[in-house]
């Protein structure tokens, strides 16, 4: 039996970042992972999907300089050549893991662990002991058990395809359908997305109705308050069976974006008992302590905010508690920034009006811009951008910014420091513009 001070299963973002954090205060780590290094970020989210995002991005510029006056003839993507850049750059970041992970003294063990008590994980056959635990085993695509479900793909799946499919039909109207839709829609698939209520059900509806209108425009076909379709292979084709399918139909692809399922099933909760809420995640407290003394979790597999720099986050602040004597360190889940990236992208913090509405009534007042930004404008298609300040009370505290529009992706993140600090309606109009930019209009709100 070998003795750690730190065994975290699963080299994620949250894994890793807790397993560094560790080694960094003096901890001896021991990080299991059964499979790539960067878990789903690095293999199967994030970064692939940003990669495709970019290609996507490019061949809508391509068009754009044509219609500018470029001379250049309109092309399809070599996917194949791609996707080869894209993964390059992904075992890039392995091998920057790895090389991390050996300075840092972590001993990387290439296999699944499974829990045997609060301070035993089994490593195929070798047990390993430590007086604390990390459980970072996000998660993995929700399947259903609908005929014909596996004659579809899941986001996985996308990322392994070698040619753009000729029409695809996107079942799921969250973060991937969103996303997904738009990479293929702008690489030249025929795409109708299918959702089970409105687009991006969590954000501020007038902006899942912003990018729902921008899809449509754009060619995207966009069926809300579907319901799931049986799907049926005939000569080739896939056929949605009980809804009323969109004009691409029948389709050479069905992608499932239905969510995600936690990584809690293959841990070994058998032998012990966490909490888990009734969807599978691992129940943690506000110090990602689970129900297990000595056991925490960080994650996709709590299901808090399942995005990267969240598990990052609570993972390096749960080491700084273990490991570096700072025992108030904790992640405050409160105005997190997220962008979807659709096309064009659409960003968030804080309280949608909605939330804000319910939560302090007749004290909310809602600024919002809807304006044509100049690249767009300079387009034979163009398209509003939307951005919205959600203010509360008096002082006007900002307590929600919602854009959609080119660049809001890049835009958001300094506005959620102003939230996080407390700014005011009037902090914002005592900040000189900077013009001519789309991030301008949130200066100049009257
Ligand atoms: C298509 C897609 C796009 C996304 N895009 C974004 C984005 O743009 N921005 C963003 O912030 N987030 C994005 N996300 C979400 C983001 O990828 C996750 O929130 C993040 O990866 C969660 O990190 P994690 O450490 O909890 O889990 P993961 O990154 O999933 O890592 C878990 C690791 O645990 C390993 N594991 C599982 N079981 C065991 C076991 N028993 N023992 C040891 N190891 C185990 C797995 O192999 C895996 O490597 C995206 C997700 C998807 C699917
Ligand atoms: N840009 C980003 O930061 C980014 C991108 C992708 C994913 N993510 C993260 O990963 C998570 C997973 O993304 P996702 O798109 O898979 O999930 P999601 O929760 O965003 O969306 C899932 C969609 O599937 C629908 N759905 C679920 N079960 C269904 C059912 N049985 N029948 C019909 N519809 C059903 C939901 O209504 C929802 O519209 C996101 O919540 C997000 O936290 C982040």
């Amino acid at each position: 039996m070998r003795t750690f001070d730190y065994i975290v299963l699963g080299a994620g973002s949250g894994g890793l970042a807790s397993a560094f954090r560790a080694a960094r205060h003096g901890a001896r780590v021991a990080l299991l992972e059964p499979g790539s290094l960067g878990g789903t970020c690095v293999n199967l989210g994030c970064v692939p999907k940003k990669a495709m995002w970019y290609a996507a991005q490019a061949a809508e510029d391509v068009q754009r300089a044509r219609e500018f006056g470029f001379d250049i003839a309109p092309g399809a993507l070599d996917w194949c050549h791609f996707v080869a850049r894209r993964q390059a750059y992904i075992e890039r970041i392995h091998a920057v893991y790895r090389d991390r992970i050996r300075e840092a003294g972590i001993e990387l063990i290439a296999t699944r662990g499974h829990l045997r008590a609060a301070d035993r994980v089994d490593a195929q056959g070798e047990t390993l002991c430590a007086p604390h635990v990390l459980i970072a085993t996000g998660g993995r695509p929700r399947r259903l058990a609908t005929p014909g479900f596996a004659s579809g793909m899941v986001s996985d799946d996308f990322f392994a395809l070698r040619e753009c499919p000729h029409s695809v039909a996107v079942i799921g109207g969250g973060y991937v359908g969103c996303e997904l839709a738009g990479v293929l829609h702008a690489l030249g698939a025929h795409v109708d997305l299918y959702a089970r209520s409105v687009l991006l059900s969590h954000f501020d509806h007038e902006l899942s109705d912003a990018l729902a209108d921008s899809m449509r425009a754009q060619g995207i076909g966009v069926h809300l308050h579907a319901g799931i379709p049986d799907v049926r292979r005939e000569g080739g084709a896939l056929h949605l069976d009980q809804i009323e399918s969109g004009e691409a139909a029948p389709y050479e692809q069905v992608l499932w974006a239905l969510g995600r399922v936690p990584n809690s099933d293959d841990i070994g909760l058998g032998t012990v008992p966490l909490a888990l809420d009734a969807e599978g995640h691992i129940c943690t407290d506000g110090q990602q302590n689970t129900s297990v003394p000595g056991v925490y979790a960080v994650g996709d597999v709590t299901g808090r905010m399942a995005l990267t720099p969240v598990a990052v986050a609570a993972g390096r602040r749960l080491s700084d508690r273990l490991f570096g004597a700072d025992p108030e360190a904790h992640l405050d889940y409160r105005n997190i920034p997220s962008v979807v990236f659709a096309h064009p992208p659409l960003g968030a913090v804080g309280d949608t009006e909605q939330q804000a509405r319910s939560r302090y009534g007749d004290a909310v007042r809602v600024y919002r811009s809807r304006f044509t930004p100049m690249v767009s404008a300079l387009s034979d298609h163009p398209q509003r951008s939307l951005m919205k300040l959600v203010c509360v009370g008096e002082e006007e505290r900002v307590v929600g910014v919602h854009l959609f529009g080119p660049g809001s992706d890049e835009m958001l993140q300094g506005f959620a420091v102003a939230v996080k600090m407390g700014a005011r309606k009037a902090d914002l109009d005592a900040t000189v513009a900077i013009h001519p930019t789309s991030a301008e209009e949130l200066v100049l709100l009257g």
